[in-house]
Parts: C-alpha cells; structure tokens; sequence
C-alpha cells in the first residue's frame, strides 16, 4: 500500500462533504512538483514538529476538519493554548484544556476504548478494524505535546501522561483510533525515539537546527539532504513529509484561515446535528 496516497480519484479533486470517510485519504497539501499530497492516516498517527510559527496548528487544523466532515468519525482534542483546536470544540467528544488530570483521565478512557476494540477483532479472528464495521474513527489530536509531558502538573503526572500517550499511539493504528501531534519542541525528552517511531507519518516543519530536524524525520536524513533547518522562515506552512519506509517529501500544507476553520465547523456541527428524520418521514411509531 503506497504510504503517500494519490488521489483515489486520479484527478487533483479533493474530496469533501458527507459520505466522507477518515479510510479515504487525508488531503494535505502539494508537493515540490504541483502535485497533491495525500496521507492514509487511519493506520498510522501523524507527529507535526518544528519551531514556533512553522505552520503545524494549520497541519492540525485541517486534519481536525477532515476528521469533522467525515461520516462516524469523534473527535478528542487536547489544546492547551484552547485557540488553537477549540473551534471544534463543540463537535468533539472531549476537548482537554491546561489540566493534566483531565488530559490523563481522557487518556485513560481512550486506551480502554482500544484495548476494548482489541478484545472485539481477536473474537471476530481479525487484525485491524476496516470501513464495514460498523466503529466509529476515534480522531485524537494533540496540540503542544510538551505542555502536557514537561509543563502542567507533577512529574509523575507528567510520566502517567507519557505512557498513556505511548499506549494510545501503539494500539490506536490497527483500531481505529488514530493520534495527530504536534511540538514545537523536537527534542529527545519531549519526542524519544521510542515514542517517534510510533508515528507513521511524520511533518518536519521549520527547524532551527539539523539535529532537531533528525529528532523529528530520524537520524541521518538532513546530511542526505532533507533538513528542515533550510525551510525559509518565511516558507510557514512547508515541511518534510516522511512515510514510514519511504523518502521524505518537500510539501506546503494547505492553509484554512480562521474565518474557513470556523466556517468549517459551524457546517460540521450542522452534519452532525441530532437527526429527527425518523419522526419526519412518520416512522417513529
Ligand atoms: N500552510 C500554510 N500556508 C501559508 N501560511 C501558513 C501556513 N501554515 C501557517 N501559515 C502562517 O503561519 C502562521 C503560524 O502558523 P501556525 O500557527 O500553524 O504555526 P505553529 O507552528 O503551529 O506555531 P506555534 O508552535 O507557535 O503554535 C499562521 O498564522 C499563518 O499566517
């Protein structure tokens, strides 16, 4: 399976609007050479990292807003700047702010859930769950991962954070569950290798150093030429996109504004309002 999907379609048509689903690729972006970049990012998580202003809140936010168009697809946020993913807020099924206990509470129900989907595939003799059954995506997208593992709360709260999120990224891949990240600290304590190479997918937006751009992509690829610390500054938004087992790839995100980020989540909340068709059409009795 080609890690970096082509569009499904074989046009640069990007998909939008109910009947979407988080199995279909996820657009991202364009690469070096026009084309459009896609990512299958149910399978595998999606770690963004780079320095402040690089554009991984707009990498996030478009991936929260696919994943808000996208039919029995739930959404858990962690923000905690709140600006950042909270236009979602009101379509997620929990958005943790700067309080470590909830993010850690959050976390717990969240490996439950996966460890609960696990019990379901071995009884029903599978490995992964796919687009028939009937489970919902479960969408967690984490915004300033350092926040939570170096910043709120104690250091046992803080290692409690650490393992759930290890956990989660582990087992979510197979199950549905997904996990989207972003910091704008690439360093070995706030993404140790073990925790990065979990990540199938990773952004490696604007660097201020090649060992932070290796920290994000993995040891070795900026002295082959793909360093995240020669993205100009004023290039917000363009990164290297690295698939697991392949090269990584010059992209430029798209970028939702505020006001479309908004627009986008009224029309979500709209999708996703409590639908009384049954009483409508006279067949509740
Ligand atoms: N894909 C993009 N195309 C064009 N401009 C972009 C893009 N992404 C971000 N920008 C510009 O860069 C600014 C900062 O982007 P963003 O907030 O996503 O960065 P960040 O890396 O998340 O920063 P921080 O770590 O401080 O949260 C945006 O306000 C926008 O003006």
């Amino acid at each position: 399976m080609s890690s970096i999907a082509r569009d499904p379609l074989g046009t640069d048509r990007v998909p939008v609007g109910p009947g979407l689903s988080m199995f279909d690729p996820m657009f991202v972006g364009i690469d070096e050479f026009g084309e459009a970049v896609f990512l299958d990012v149910v399978y595998r998580n999606l770690l963004a990292a780079g320095e402040p202003g690089g554009g991984k809140s707009g990498l996030l936010n478009l991936a929260a807003g696919t994943a808000a168009l996208c039919d029995n697809t739930r959404l858990v946020l962690f923000d905690a700047k709140w600006v950042e993913l909270g236009p979602w807020r009101h379509i997620a099924d929990e958005f943790v702010g700067r309080d470590l206990d909830h993010a850690i509470s959050v976390l717990r129900r969240l490996v439950t859930v996966a460890d609960n989907r696990y019990q379901w595939l071995l009884a029903h003799e599978r490995r992964k769950v796919n687009r028939y059954d009937d489970l919902s995506v479960i969408v967690t997208i984490i915004d300033e991962l350092a926040m939570y593992s170096t910043v709120l709360g104690t250091k046992p709260q803080q290692e409690e954070f650490e393992s759930l999120l290890r956990g989660l990224v582990s087992l979510g891949r197979a199950c549905g569950m997904p996990v989207i990240a972003a910091t704008q600290r690439p360093s070995w304590d706030i993404i140790p290798a073990s925790l990065r190479d979990l990540f199938g997918f990773r952004a490696a937006f604007r660097c201020t150093s090649l060992n932070s751009s290796n920290i994000i992509l993995g040891q070795g690829w900026a002295e082959q030429g793909y360093n995240a610390a020669d993205i100009s500054p004023t290039n917000q938004g363009a990164a290297y996109l690295l698939a697991e087992g392949g090269l990584p790839r010059r992209v430029k995100a798209a970028y939702l504004s505020d006001a479309d980020i908004y627009a986008i989540a009224d029309y979500a909340a709209w999708l996703r309002r409590p639908t009384t068709a049954a009483f409508d059409w006279g067949m509740a009795a």
